[in-house]
C-alpha cells in the first residue's frame, strides 16, 4: 500500500478538526426553531459525515437513515447553514497532532488536499479560521461537484489538481464514506479512530492502516519510505 506515496487527501470533520461542538449548536438552534427538542453534542457527533443535508435529515428524524419530507429538509437546512456560518469556529479545534503532522508532511514534499463533504465555502472558511488554509490550498467540498464521497469523483478532482495518480495517493479519513471513496478511486486508505463514524469501528471498515494522529501518519510514512 505504501508504494511511493506522493499525495494525501484529508477528510475535514472528524479527521483534522473536531467540529461537532459548533455543528451541534447550529443543529440545536435549528431543531428548536422547527419545534423539536435539542439533540445535544453527543448525538450530533453520530450524524456528521455525509454532508449538511444528510446531517439535517438525521437531526429531524433522530435516525441515521431518516427520510423526512423534502420541504422540511429544505427549510431546516437553510436554518442550519445560517446558524452554523455564524459560529463556524468558536469551539472547533484541531485534533492533537494535526498541525505538526501537516507541517512535517508538507516539509517532506507531499501534495496535500482536503476532500470533505462539508459545503466548500464553509470548509475553506473553517480551514482559514484554524490556520490551515496555506497548508491545504486544494479543497474539494460536498457541493464542489454534483456528487460527494463515497463517489470517487471528488478525490479524482483533487488528484488532478495535485497532478498525482491514485496509485501514489492516500485518502485519510474517519468514516465509511472516506474508506469507500478511496477504494472507489483506487487510492490507499488510512483511518483515524477518533472521529465521527456513525457508531462504526473504523477497524471494521478495513482501511490499509489506522493511525492515532496525523503526526503518527507522518512517522508511519517515514518508516515505510
Ligand atoms: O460535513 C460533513 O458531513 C462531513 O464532512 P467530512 O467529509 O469532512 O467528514
Ligand atoms: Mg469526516
Amino acid at each position: 500500500m505504501m508504494r511511493q506515496v506522493q499525495a494525501l487527501l484529508f477528510d475535514l470533520d472528524g479527521t483534522l478538526v473536531d467540529s461537532a461542538p459548533d455543528m451541534a449548536v447550529a443543529v440545536d438552534r435549528m431543531l428548536v426553531d422547527v419545534g423539536l427538542a435539542a439533540a445535544g453534542e453527543d448525538r450530533v457527533r453520530g450524524w456528521v459525515g455525509n454532508g449538511a443535508r444528510r446531517l439535517v435529515m438525521r437531526a429531524l428524524t433522530g435516525r441515521v437513515d431518516g427520510e423526512p419530507p423534502e420541504a422540511d429538509v429544505d427549510h431546516a437546512l437553510a436554518l442550519f447553514l445560517r446558524y452554523y456560518e455564524e459560529r463556524l469556529s468558536v469551539r472547533s479545534r484541531l485534533y492533537p497532532g494535526t498541525r505538526s503532522g501537516l507541517d512535517r508532511l508538507r516539509a517532506d514534499g507531499y501534495g496535500l488536499a482536503c476532500v470533505t463533504n462539508k459545503p466548500e465555502r464553509l470548509a475553506r472558511q473553517l480551514l482559514s479560521d484554524l490556520g490551515l488554509d496555506d497548508l491545504l490550498p486544494v479543497v474539494v467540498g460536498g457541493d464542489t461537484l454534483t456528487v460527494r464521497k463515497p463517489d470517487p469523483a471528488p478525490l479524482h478532482h483533487a488528484m488532478a489538481a495535485l497532478a498525482v495518480p491514485a496509485e501514489q495517493t492516500l485518502m485519510v479519513g474517519d468514516s465509511r464514506a472516506d474508506v469507500e471513496a478511496g477504494r472507489n478511486a483506487g487510492t490507499g486508505v488510512v483511518c483515524v479512530p477518533y472521529g465521527y463514524s456513525q457508531g462504526e469501528d473504523v477497524n471494521a471498515l478495513a482501511p490499509d492502516v489506522v493511525v492515532a494522529s496525523i503526526e503518527e501518519l507522518h512517522g508511519f510514512l517515514r518508516g515505510a519510505a
